[in-house]
């Protein structure tokens, strides 16, 4: 039993993400730092224990993977909490993708970041009524996804379920697909793409070079957009594919920037994975959310890390 009106720090804990050996010492050391622990029991409670921790708490942490900081931050933002809750990451998952792209090197060290880090604002991406942190890919399937391996997903993030997307169905079925872009504030025009996309990639902590750890800039307003034309031709098998799948001089992938997209299909619904938690759709309406994120981030965290010139755009 918790005091409702004292509680100033909630953690939310999935006791079943990564290697579910994280659960005494998460527990420990978030109770030794004064928080409130309230463990998820079914797929969904991340949102709703998130938007009943916003009317009490400043703080509230996630521990868990991607999907568990997905419902989380959800959850905040359906209950308008997101302006006056900073929120921490606990990584406790298995792929930790979004922990490692704001610099937490494990639990212990997301602790002392809780109390000693720096708070950053990051923008947030929103898919119809749902929301994002790091990426939202469409043309992989709800089976791809369950049947990727936790080792693929350790390593490769988000790529993992591309590239079982690709081993897996020989025969793979392109989608029609609509894709209109917003102009954006530096430059970016507006365009619209018609055509047999393989995938679609909007990252918004993530970008899709075929580099495993790829970070987008988080704090700039824009989401990158990746969208794989349909590459039935080429032979696609086996980890070199990816970076032939997202080379710059691919000519069936185009890139965008931009602060908001709509992709439609021209066909039936499509199945996207919002940070790895499935949602079929016909239409889709992507925007980011500027500097909507307080965020408690490790010394290694940069809104860009990739100044150089991997990112095939222009100034
Ligand atoms: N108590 C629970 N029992 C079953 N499923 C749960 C429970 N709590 C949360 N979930 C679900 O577990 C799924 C996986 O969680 P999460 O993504 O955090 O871990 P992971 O897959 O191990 O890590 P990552 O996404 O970083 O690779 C989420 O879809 C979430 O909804």
């Amino acid at each position: 039993m918790h005091v409702d009106d004292a509680t100033e720090r909630v953690l939310v804990l999935n006791p079943v993400s990564g290697s579910e050996d994280h659960v005494e010492d998460v527990v420990e050391l978030a109770t030794e730092r004064g928080f409130d622990v309230r463990k998820t029991e079914a797929a969904g409670d991340g949102q709703r224990l998130a938007r009943e921790a916003a009317e009490e708490a400043d703080l509230v942490a996630a521990a868990g993977g991607d999907g568990t900081v997905n419902e989380v931050v959800d959850g905040l933002a359906s209950a308008d909490g997101l302006e006056t809750t900073t929120v921490a990451v606990v990584p406790a998952g298995t792929g930790n993708n979004f922990a490692s792209n704001i610099g937490l090197e494990g639990i212990e060290h997301a602790f002392d970041v809780i109390e000693n880090g720096r708070r950053r604002t990051i923008d947030l991406g929103t898919a119809n009524d749902r929301t994002f942190v790091n990426s939202c890919v469409g043309g992989i399937t709800a089976e791809a996804s369950s049947e990727t391996s936790a080792e693929g997903k350790a390593e490769f993030g988000v790529l993992a379920y591309v590239m079982n997307g690709i081993e897996t169905v020989r025969s793979f079925e392109s989608l029609p697909l609509r894709v209109e872009t917003a102009q954006g504030p530096s430059g970016e025009v507006a365009e619209s793409w018609t055509g047999e996309a393989m995938f679609v990639l909007v990252g918004n902590c993530r970008r899709f070079s075929g580099t495993r750890t790829a970070q987008a800039d988080v704090e700039d307003g824009l989401f990158e957009v990746t969208i794989v034309e349909d590459a039935g031709a080429l032979d696609l098998l086996g980890e070199t594919a990816l970076e032939r799948l997202f080379d710059r001089g691919n000519a069936h992938v185009v890139r965008r920037r931009t602060p908001s997209l709509t992709i439609e299909s021209l066909r039936d619904s499509v199945e996207y994975s919002l940070d790895g938690e499935m949602l079929e759709t016909e239409t889709l309406d992507l925007e980011t959310e500027s500097a909507a994120l307080t965020i408690a981030v490790g010394d290694g965290y940069r809104p860009n890390p990739d100044d150089d010139d991997r990112w095939p755009f222009g100034a």
